[in-house]
């Protein structure tokens, strides 16, 4: 579902706060384009001006420099008025849910709807549509303090959908959830993208969470974009030490320390590790290792992870057979893939 021009674009943006000694330059020199219809994911360490970030694309802060366009509109230097008009677009959910807490799941909903000035009528069917949709029908009269952190997401997710926008921001949104309720709401969000065609932004500092959900990705650092990508050539080869960080905590496909350290006491053949990206050119070239070149393999360690429907990470192998045969091998994967020897 992409559309010719992006529905979010940032073309040379820069943010500082405070002026002279005490300024902070929370972003700099940013340029990005998201596409309607994709989940777009931002991910950085924390201070890295991320939330500044997301908060420049609903105008709850001017910028310091360039431009933001939402739907191809310049927001920035927007009169109030107008700028009311483009955020009643956008949806925004939270880390701490920001749920009114004097409120049943019904009123939190509601409220929105109650403000953009629905009648009673129209207001309980949407609301009774957005709880069916986020599946916490049952849980309509009760309040936030009675519900779980997953389940408090979900009623923040149908608030922030209540007036139909086309746009969500998602600010770590599932940082406060353990590991199983994350998946069930980033579950969640994929359905908001692909069954109602909403456009998603995800604040995240888990890499995790950029795997699970997004189509492409922005890694920022220090307040500057130092990769974006399809989340594939992101994962696949990633360009800077920071981004590559970031892969390991997924993959967790690299031995180092105490596991090479392990590997060399155990393994006597050479240890070699290859990225796996197309896995069956790889497989056939392994599975002809003995018959063309005398050579044994055996996988020691190794990550992979299925991501966009391909196979991604890294294996290592350990290699046994005459030091040409070996060679012979290493040089036949390395036409086709990345190819590390691990010397200890
Ligand atoms: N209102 C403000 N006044 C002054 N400095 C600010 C303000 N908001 C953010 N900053 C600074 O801008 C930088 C980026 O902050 P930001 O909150 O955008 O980072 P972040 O990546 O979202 O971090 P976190 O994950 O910890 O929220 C930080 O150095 C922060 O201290």
């Amino acid at each position: 579902m992409k559309t010719e021009s992006p529905l979010i674009e940032f073309r040379g943006v820069g943010k500082t706060f405070g002026a002279g000694d005490r300024a902070v330059t929370a972003l700099a020199d940013v340029d990005l384009t998201i596409d309607a219809g994709e989940v777009f994911a931002i991910i950085g360490y924390s201070g890295a001006g991320k939330s500044t970030l997301v908060r420049l694309i609903n105008a709850l802060e001017p910028v310091s420099a360039g431009q933001v366009l939402v739907g191809g509109t310049d927001i920035t230097g927007l009169p109030e008025r107008r700028l009311r008009e483009v955020r009643l677009g956008i949806g925004m959910i939270f880390q701490q849910f920001n749920l009114l807490r004097s409120r049943t799941v019904f009123g939190n909903v509601a409220y929105p709807l109650k403000i953009a000035g629905w009648d009673k009528r129209r207001r309980e069917e949407r609301v009774a549509e957005l709880l069916r949709f986020v599946g916490i029908a049952d849980k309509a009269w009760h309040y936030p303090d009675q519900l779980s952190g997953g389940q408090k997401q979900r009623v923040g997710i149908a608030r922030a959908l209540a007036t139909n926008p086309k746009i969500l921001l998602a600010d770590e949104s599932t940082s406060a959830l353990d590991p199983e309720t994350t998946g069930e709401v980033l579950r969640l969000l994929k359905r908001v993208n692909t069954e109602l065609g909403v456009t998603i932004v995800v604040i995240t500092h888990e890499m995790e969470v950029v795997r699970e959900i997004a189509d492409r990705v922005a890694v920022l650092d220090a307040g500057r974009v130092v990769e974006q990508g399809s989340v594939v050539d992101v994962f696949s080869a990633p360009k800077t030490a920071i981004t590559r960080r970031f892969v390991e905590t997924v993959l967790h496909d690299q031995p180092d320390g105490e596991n090479l350290a392990r590997l060399r006491a155990r393994h006597d053949g050479r240890l070699v590790t290859a990225s796996i990206r197309d896995d069956r050119r790889i497989g056939a070239v392994l599975s002809n290792a003995l018959g063309k070149h005398g050579v044994r393999f055996e996988i020691v360690y190794g990550g992979i992870k299925e991501l966009g429907g391909e196979s991604l990470g890294r294996l290592t192998l350990e290699l046994n057979g005459a030091a040409d045969g070996v060679d012979a091998l290493i040089a036949e994967l390395r036409e086709i893939t990345e190819v590390q020897e691990l010397v200890a």
